[in-house]
Formats: structure tokens, sequence, C-alpha cells
């Protein structure tokens, strides 16, 4: 059993009288992929804040690898390893592949400075990381095409390549295959149990796409209304009956 890399303790989030995220113990075992599923207005988004310092809760705490990191900047929070992709806002479309992931390796890297007296060695070594990160990521033959001209999944793995970029312990992803068509949901997929399998990264992720969940999450959380409604192996929450009503209905 591996132990927590990431847990929240009765994280509560309120928006004047709206409670979206409402008492949150949420336990995120290391190495492993977590998946955040529920409809709509559930709080994921909102949860997926809190823990990576975008917003500040209400109340409650958040510990990575055990450290307080309740309503740290999310800077900080990052440099100790928990990376969030942040959807498209990320990426610089007139910028290739390359020099976007090279850019994130570089705000990366903080000992790297970039002055006029040392650039070749620490540029070779930054663009050897940045191919590095391509070539995991599944980018290595698209490095000199423009960000924009990129399929939308080949964006997602943008996100991805640069979340990678300093080396984070545990990557939260967000609806990573939304907008994707369906024959680049697979690489996408592959590509997550690579950062689990390969990589030894750990993974959160929110992700509408049950077939996707089922295919690679260890472990579900389902949230509703601003609560955990119920946790377990995919197989145990598609055959759970509280499950099944939010999303079927009676
Ligand atoms: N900044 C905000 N100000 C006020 N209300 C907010 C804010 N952010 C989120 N909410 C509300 O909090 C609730 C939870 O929203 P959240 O985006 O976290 O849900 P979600 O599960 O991520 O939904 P979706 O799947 O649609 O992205 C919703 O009712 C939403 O309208």
């Amino acid at each position: 059993m591996s132990g927590i890399i990431l847990r929240t303790e009765n994280l509560t989030k309120s928006f004047g009288g709206l409670v979206a995220v409402s008492n949150v113990n949420l336990k995120v075992a290391q190495g492993t992929v977590h998946a955040i599923i529920g409809p709509n207005g559930a709080g994921k988004t909102t949860l997926f804040n809190l823990i990576t310092g975008v917003l500040k809760p209400t109340s409650g705490k958040v510990y990575f690898e055990d450290r307080d990191i309740t309503g740290k900047p999310p800077h900080y929070i990052s440099s100790l390893g928990l990376t969030r992709s942040f959807q498209i806002y990320s990426i610089f479309p007139n910028l290739t592949v390359l020099e976007n992931i090279r850019l994130a390796v570089q705000a990366k890297w903080k000992n790297v400075r970039w002055d006029f007296i040392h650039p070749t060695s620490h540029y070779k070594d930054v663009v050897w990381e940045a191919m590095r990160i391509a070539s995991i990521t599944g980018l290595y033959g698209k490095t000199n095409i423009l960000a924009s001209s990129l399929t939308p999944g080949d964006k997602r793995k943008l996100e991805i390549a640069i979340a990678l970029a300093g080396n984070p312990k545990l990557i939260a992803l967000d609806e990573p295959t939304a907008g994707v068509s369906l024959e680049e949901v697979a690489p996408i997929v592959r590509l997550i149990k690579k950062l689990r399998d390969e990589m030894k990264k750990t993974v959160v992720v929110i992700e509408h796409k049950i077939d996707v969940v089922l295919e690679v999450a260890d472990k579900v959380s389902v949230m509703n209304q601003g609560s955990i409604l119920a946790e377990g192996s995919p197989k145990e929450i598609v055959e759970n009956r509280e499950v099944q009503k939010i999303y079927l209905g009676e």
C-alpha cells in the first residue's frame, strides 16, 4: 500500500452563501492515478483550486507530503512538487512546441541565469531537457510546429509537457481529454499511465469521460454538491447505486 502524498482535512470553500466545497477529506496515495468525477457544478474545479493554491479555503487544511500547504501561493506549492496543468492558458500559441516547453523548463530552473556571459551551455541544457519532455509526451516529432497549429489532443499533451517541466511529484490534470477527438483520447490515456507507471508520478485528474476513468484510475472520488459522495475503485464506483442516481436520475 502506497503512502499518502496529498490529503485534505475538512476542506471547505464558500462563495457568499454557496458552499462549493464542503468538508472534503481527500486522500491521494503516492504513485496512483486518482480521478475526481461528478456532475457539473459539483465542486471539482474549486477543489483543485484549493489544493493548488489558486483559492484560499474558508476552512480546513491541505497537506502535501505531510506539509501543511493550506492557503500557500501556487508558485510555492509548485516548487514543492505539486503542479497543475492549466488548460490552454499556459500555452503561448505563437511559439513552437519546443519553445513553449523550453520556457517552462527555464522558468523552473531557478539556478539558470539568462545573461549574456554564459548563455550557450545553459541554453543547451534547457533545450536538452525540453527535448526529453517532448519525447516523453509524444511531441518529439512536432517540436517545430507552432502551438496554435496543434490538434486539440496535442495541445493537451503540451499542457502536460509544460506541467512536467519542473519534474513534479504530483500532477493535477483538469479534464485532459476535454475537446479532444475520439482518436486522440487513447494517446492521452497512455500518457497518463506512463506518468504513473514509468515516471512514478502521482496524478490527480478531473475527468468527465467515464470510459477514460475506468481505463486509467486506481481510485475514484465522486463529488456531488460540494461533498464526496462515494469513493472506491472504478468498478465499485460504476456499480454504486448512489452514483448511478446522480448520473442517471432515479
Ligand atoms: N469564483 C466563484 N464565485 C462564485 N461561485 C463560484 C465560483 N467558482 C465556482 N463557483 C460555484 O461553485 C460551484 C462549484 O463549481 P466548480 O466549478 O468547482 O464545479 P465543477 O464540479 O468543477 O463543475 P464543472 O464540471 O462544470 O467544471 C458551482 O455552483 C459554481 O457556480
